[in-house]
């Protein structure tokens, strides 16, 4: 039978402690019930010596949830724990959570006290805890700094004057996983009465190891973890508590423990915290960052597309996404832009596939994401393009004394021959315009001009449309193309191609007359 692993979460208290973060009372009451949704076994609600509005919203917590129990931090002092005992009065459910600094650091340069002063303070604190509350954790702050027989000699006597729960704090992210493991596994092996209490690790992030550590102390025996979803607290944040629920789950083979935490819900919590506390998460970050199951390159959305487990150890429904992303751009392959013309109900031959690759991997180079939009643009263009006679190649423009352009307009016939055409006019649109005119010899009128962005962002696709009017019929154009100048020479050219081609169709039918 595998170990339960309990899950404490301190959002509502260290994670409040991250820089700009204040959470009302209803807010912090829709976190906690959220939370409990999740499946935290305790919520750490607040630390109601702080202020009257942080003792309420204690209480407030306590009352709305069922299942978690709810604590409230306190120094070890009588006010801090009389704060708790107020706030909690009539509520079933509950404990305190009582810390004090143990390591030379804190002992000598903020505390002013002695070792023995430090235990007689926490013994005085506990026992008197003890009489109103079944569940009083202890914590030693700053544990990783503290000498180890003076940690085993305040956890033998708060254990005797009735903690619960003892916590080693990890205060200032400094611990590595073995050392973190070793300070556990002493304990463990030799603090009297120890096998009466949960021991728990609570791990901040200042080097990047809240998971390992975490994780270190949960492998060699620590019962309980605290942490706070999205990782947020004082600094560096606290252990992500999100992360250490998907390692245990994703890894049962080697950890072999059970929690009560529905993965599921992870998304959900994850969202809400970051609209309530502000606190955006980064996209890459583990399990709960946008780009957590996208996939952006052409050989991984291959394996993907044949078998997520090739490159997905975590199943995104599994943590509450809806669904595995591929995500186009200058690295994806040819079987990723198939299945995605698919998804969006496009089917097409190896053939067109081959073609509109090319038109994909041009437009990628210039662009940084490439939308649904984009890519249909890419399909229906590539169809219009293929009864052309003329080909718009480049341009380049003057601006004149007088602030008129001038432009000079490369045109690439079918038969590959290449037409140039120079024209000034009173703007880049009307100099290019005419510039093709010149070039093609042709007389057209333009009637109308309309241009819109296909898809998001400042690099969309600017689509153009153009209707023209030769010899008293009206033609219409069409082009994309993330510059606008180019599309709206292509449109134009689109546009006289329809001319062209409905010339020689007559053409064609008086010569068979
Ligand atoms: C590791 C952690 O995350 S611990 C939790 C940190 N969270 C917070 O501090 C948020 C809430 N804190 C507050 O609102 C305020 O700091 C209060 C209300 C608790 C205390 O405010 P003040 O009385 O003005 O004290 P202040 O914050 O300036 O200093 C802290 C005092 O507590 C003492 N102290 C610190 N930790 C403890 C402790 N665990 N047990 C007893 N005393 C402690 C300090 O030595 C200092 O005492 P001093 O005033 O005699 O020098
Ligand atoms: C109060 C304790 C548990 C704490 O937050 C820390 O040491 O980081």
């Amino acid at each position: 039978m595998n170990e339960r692993v309990y899950f404490f979460d301190t959002t509502l208290r260290d994670g409040e402690q991250t820089p700009g973060v204040n959470l009302n009372q209803e807010e912090k009451v829709e976190i906690a019930l959220r939370l409990e949704q999740l499946g935290i076994d305790v919520i750490e609600a607040g630390f109601a010596a702080a202020s009257p509005g942080d003792a309420a919203a204690v209480r407030a917590v306590a009352n709305a949830v069922t299942k978690p129990l709810v604590v409230s931090l306190a120094r070890a002092n009588k006010g801090d724990i009389d704060a708790v005992i107020n706030a909690f009065t009539g509520i079933e459910n509950v404990g305190i959570h009582i810390f004090i600094a143990t390591s030379p650091i804190h002992r000598e340069k903020k505390l002013f006290m002695s070792k023995e002063e430090v235990i007689k303070k926490a013994v005085e604190c506990v026992s008197y805890a003890a009489q109103y509350f079944k569940h009083v954790e202890f914590s030693c702050e700053d544990a990783t700094r503290t000498e180890l027989d003076f940690l085993r000699e305040v956890a033998e006597h708060v254990i005797e004057a009735g903690a619960t729960v003892l916590n080693f704090p990890d205060t200032v992210g400094y611990t590595t996983p073995e050392e973190y493991a070793q300070l556990f596994q002493y304990i463990l092996e030799h603090t009297k009465g120890v096998e009466n209490v949960r021991l728990s690790c609570h791990c901040h992030d200042d080097l990047g190891l809240a998971a390992s550590n975490s994780i270190a102390a949960i492998k060699a025996g620590a019962l309980q973890v605290e942490g706070c979803v999205n990782g947020i607290g004082e600094r560096a944040g606290n252990v992500a508590l999100e992360e250490v629920a998907a390692l245990l789950e994703t890894r049962k083979d080697y950890y072999q423990k059970e929690t009560g935490i529905n993965l599921t819900e992870i998304a959900k919590t994850s969202k809400l915290i970051s609209r309530l506390t502000g606190v955006s998460v980064p996209p890459n970050k583990a399990v709960i960052g946008n780009n957590a199951f996208a996939h952006s390159s052409g050989i991984h959305q291959d394996g993907v597309i044949k078998d997520k487990t090739t490159y997905e150890i975590l199943k995104p429904e599994s943590v509450g996404f809806v669904e595995t992303k591929l995500v186009l751009g200058k690295l994806s392959g040819r079987n990723a832009l198939k299945k995605r013309y698919e998804e969006l109900g496009y089917s097409i031959t190896q053939e067109q596939l081959k073609e509109v690759f090319t038109k994909f991997k041009e437009l990628a180079d210039r662009k940084k994401e490439i939308f649904d939009e984009d890519i249909i643009a890419l399909l229906e263009t590539k169809t219009s393009e293929q009864t052309s006679t003329y080909t718009f190649k480049d341009l380049s423009l003057q601006v004149l004394a007088n602030k008129d352009y001038r432009a000079f307009v490369h045109i690439l016939k079918e038969d590959g021959s290449v037409i140039e055409g120079i024209a000034e006019g009173n703007g880049p649109i009307d100099a290019i315009y005419k510039g093709i005119d010149q070039g093609l010899n042709i007389k057209a009128e333009l009637i109308d001009y309309k241009i819109k962005s296909i898809s998001r962002g400042k690099d969309s696709i600017g689509e153009v449309f153009v209707k023209i009017k030769h010899e008293e019929a009206l033609y219409q154009g069409r082009a994309i193309h993330v510059d606008i100048i180019f599309a709206s020479a292509s449109a134009y050219i689109d546009a006289i191609n329809r001319v062209v081609s409905l010339q020689s169709s007559y053409a064609s039918a008086e010569i068979k007359n």
